[in-house]
């Protein structure tokens, strides 16, 4: 590793040979960038090369005329331990069995295995913001130490899910009143990018399990969005989350502002902001300039992408809307997958057992019956193909 340059140039190489990684697994000086050094790899030409002799043949239709055990075979059963199976079927993408085994290889020699497990261990493998990667924490129901600059993560984690619980058992239970003695009946989340989009999916998704609030979101800077929600909603009875991991994003800072003067213009009275404005951050002197109590503010961390903060503090809409147990189903159901993720090495996912240990797997073979069957952790056999 030591003597490991890393594709990239000045400090974003250096982190990554500071954490020991090298996302690519080739030793010598690379100085081209990473998009030239991943297409130079071996295994990359030789996908390219089969999709130029072969790519025309990649048509779905054709591909499942000539193989009618097609489904079977580009589809994945995953048996839970208490919520059924969940199918992963990507029969209908282009790909066949030489483009799996190509695929695979291409995973090998950039070493995508090491870099999840680094990931897990909470390795700072955001290079460019020297960050780790750990919304799998959020959702570590083992809860399994996770350390992060020398220090367990889990014991905050935990710590802000507590308050999330008690928070949402009060409104839920109406003993959250208004500031005239009302139970919230609607909230809304106002954020964007990730938090506004996770929230607002799952939410939708889960509305069987809805527990009798109204749930709201606004993300859009154009003044519509908001104006629309509020015709809907009385600042007697509505909850705004601001949620913002930096505090600082001009259109929902804006939003907010837009609802705080609405919400004033009725209550007249700036002391009750606490009862009907909460907010989710990372960023707790913003959160008080912006005239929220921090003791109705969910934190959460710089390890936490954007992208992935459903699992977080921004998840509290979700929690509103389905309920705190819910809530950790849906944490569960996350850590399941996490387990599998991290368990099932990527050739156990796709060669049957047999031909695995006849020693017959080498690069580039067509299987006839790419199926593994592996062992979950909680013991039940399930069948895997990706
Ligand atoms: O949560 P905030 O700090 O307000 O950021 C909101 C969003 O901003 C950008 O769009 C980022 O790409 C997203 O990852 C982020 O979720």
């Amino acid at each position: 590793m030591a003597t490991t340059k890393c594709p990239g140039t000045g400090v974003r190489c250096r982190r990554r040979n500071q954490a020991g990684l090298n996302t690519f697994g080739i030793s010598g000086d690379t100085a081209m960038s990473e998009k030239d050094y991943l297409t130079s790899l071996p295994s990359w030409k030789a996908l390219q090369d089969y999709y130029n002799n072969n790519g025309k043949n990649l048509v779905i239709k054709k591909l499942l005329q000539e193989d009618p055990k097609r489904f079977e075979n580009f589809s994945l059963k995953l048996s839970t331990p208490q919520d059924g199976d969940i199918l992963i079927d990507y029969s209908k993408n282009r790909v066949d069995s030489q483009t799996m085994q190509l695929l695979f290889n291409l995973a090998k020699e950039t070493n995508v295995e090491q870099m999840r497990n680094a990931m897990f261990s909470g390795q700072k493998i955001n290079f460019t913001e020297d960050r780790a990667v750990l919304h799998i924490a959020l959702r570590n129901r083992s809860n399994s130490p996770i350390i992060v600059d020398g220090k367990d993560v889990m014991a905050d984690v935990n710590s802000v899910l507590d308050h999330m619980k008690s928070f949402t058992h009060d409104v839920l239970s109406g003993n959250w009143k208004g500031y005239t003695g009302k139970r919230i009946t609607d909230v809304v989340n106002i954020g964007i990018g990730g938090s506004d989009l996770g929230p607002l999916m799952v939410t939708e998704a889960l509305k069987p399990y809805n527990q009798g609030l109204t749930l709201h979101f606004v993300s859009n800077i154009d003044g519509t969005h908001l104006a629309e929600v509020l015709k809907k909603v009385c600042p007697e009875t509505v909850l705004f989350i601001i949620a913002s991991k930096t505090f600082t994003t001009q259109e929902t800072i804006t939003n907010a502002t837009s609802a705080k003067t609405w919400f004033l213009d009725a209550a007249k009275d700036p002391s009750v902001v606490a009862k009907h404005f909460v907010a989710l951050s990372t960023n707790e002197p913003k959160v008080k300039d912006f005239g929220i109590d921090t003791a109705n503010m969910f934190g959460f961390w710089d390890w936490v992408g954007g992208r992935y903060s459903l699992w977080s503090a921004i998840g509290l809409s979700i929690c509103l809307s389905v309920g705190f147990d819910n809530f950790v189903k849906l944490l569960e159901g996350a850590h399941w997958m996490d387990k599998h993720f991290t368990s099932a090495p990527l050739e156990k996912n796709y060669y049957p057992e047999t031909k695995r240990q006849s020693g017959s797997n080498q690069a580039g073979q067509i299987r006839k019956k790419p199926f593994g069957k592996v062992q979950s952790e909680d013991n039940d056999d399930f069948i895997l193909v990706l």
